[in-house]
């Protein structure tokens, strides 16, 4: 059976687990649990297309420098491809593959009309100048001209760029075409056809499926506690919307370091203080400073959030993890490794590619308003992206009673399944 083919590709160039060979190890186990032929298997493995780009920047001091960026396509099978793009140095194209490919099976599990894509740009945005990175976006759209497109593949913001970004890849687009073209992108700054509710859409969707979780352990949200690591945009948010829902907030955390408080944090101040201080929690007196940052994982709490970056949760403290629910607002905070220690232990975890899917839910709300040429309210936003997180979320838990499987590989069959069945439906060559 083909699941069980041995899957090579270079180690990337971090000191951590592969994040491919993490999302193939899952994809490998829903794909023998669906007995996926080995013609789908194989082609559903494989990204469909890999474009790299050298753009060349002049730079303020006049000297020209060359980037490498990349785009990959991994599946068009449910429709135009759809991921943000990286501006960092650590950009590596087995990373840019394997988010690609998570983009697949989040857009499928929330039910998009989507594939997957994702970009990256090997560059240190921190230490460029607005119009630098101006040029380099520019460049960037210009070279990937043949590649996005409303009906093609449609970027978005990651991790270094933002709604600036988007606006000038969608001015460059719209030049390049010679029509104004909104929904070649998302993530648009809000004026120029952004979508309102976009901003919470991630932390809301943690919070939406967290409730959905603890009602099928049984729990009141009333009285439970939780931690969140990570108070950027989805910790902060999630942490807030849950802090709403009566949910005791008792520890949170940012490169600062990790912040306990056994009565609970108060999250609008921890919010205040963050906006007031660069972004960071630096200094805030709202609760105390954990010794160890790291220990905010295994920390005594209900409810455990890593909304911060990926590989946090490990072989080497699994063990230690006493919360009863991990709710994934990060791209792949765990490591394969961990999953059979914690499903060991009995914990539900809501899976990446569910738990944080509100983010690119709003963004097809964005490209749809675009499309139609008319803008949402923010109650349309809300009341339809929280019925498609909380049907998801169903639909995942249900295929995992079925199936008795944990919750991550659920959804990984949930969305396997529907990219298969489609391109049974529309056949290979
Ligand atoms: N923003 C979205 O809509 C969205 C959607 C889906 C997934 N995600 C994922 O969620 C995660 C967070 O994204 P974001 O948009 O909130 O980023 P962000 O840059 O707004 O915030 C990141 C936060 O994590 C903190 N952090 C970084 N390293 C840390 C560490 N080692 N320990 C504790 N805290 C640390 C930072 O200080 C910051 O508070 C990423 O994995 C991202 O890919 C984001």
């Amino acid at each position: 059976m083909a699941a069980h083919t041995v899957y090579k590709e270079p180690a990337p160039k971090v000191d951590r687990e592969n994040p491919l060979e993490s999302m193939m190890s899952r994809f490998n186990i829903a794909a023998e649990i669906l007995g996926l032929d080995e013609e789908t298997y194989n082609v559903l493995k494989a990204a469909d297309k890999q474009v790299i780009v050298h753009i060349p920047v002049t730079m303020d001091n006049g000297k020209v420098r060359v980037f490498e960026g990349y785009r990959v396509i991994h599946s068009t099978v449910l429709g135009p491809s759809k991921g943000g793009i990286r501006y960092d140095k650590n950009v590596h194209l087995d990373e840019v593959k394997a988010l690609a490919a998570w983009m697949t099976w989040k857009c499928a599990v929330v039910d998009l009309p989507y594939g997957g894509a994702k970009g990256g740009i090997i560059c240190e945005p921190t230490t460029m100048s607005a119009g630098e990175i101006e040029r380099l976006t520019r460049g960037y759209t210009l070279a990937m001209k043949d590649v996005f497109g409303p009906d093609r593949d449609i970027p978005a913001p990651d991790m270094g760029t933002g709604p600036r970004e988007m606006a000038w890849l969608m001015d460059e687009f719209s030049k390049t075409v010679g029509a104004t073209s909104p929904a070649v992108v998302t993530g648009k700054p809000l004026v120029m056809g952004g979508s309102l509710g976009r901003t919470e859409a991630t932390g809301r969707g943690v919070m939406v499926s967290t409730l959905a979780a603890l009602k099928k352990l049984g729990l009141d949200p009333m009285q439970v506690s939780a931690a969140v690591q990570g108070f950027g945009n989805v910790g902060s948010w999630a942490a807030k919307l849950l802090s709403e829902q009566g949910v005791k907030i008792k520890a949170i955390s940012d490169v600062s370091g990790a912040y306990w408080n056994a009565d609970g944090i108060n999250i609008d101040e921890a919010i205040s203080y963050k906006n007031a201080h660069n972004g960071r929690l630096d200094g805030y007196t709202g609760a105390v400073l954990m010794e160890n940052a790291d220990d905010l994982l295994t920390t005594d709490v209900d409810v455990l959030v890593p909304a911060a970056v990926e590989d946090v949760i490990t072989e080497h403290n699994a063990h230690d993890i006493k919360a009863k629910l991990i709710v994934e607002g990060a791209n792949g905070p765990t490591s394969a490794s961990a999953d059979p220690i914690i499903n060991e232990k009995g914990i539900m975890v809501v899976p990446d590619i569910l738990a944080n899917s509100g983010g690119v839910t709003v963004s097809y709300f964005e490209w749809v308003q675009n499309r139609q040429g008319f803008k949402w309210t923010e109650e349309m936003v809300t009341e339809r992206a929280d019925r498609i997180m909380s049907d998801a979320f169903e639909k995942v838990y249900q295929t995992s009673q079925k199936y008795k499987i944990p919750m991550r590989i659920a959804a990984y069959v949930v969305s396997i399944d529907k990219v298969a069945q489609t391109y049974k439906f529309r056949g290979g060559f």
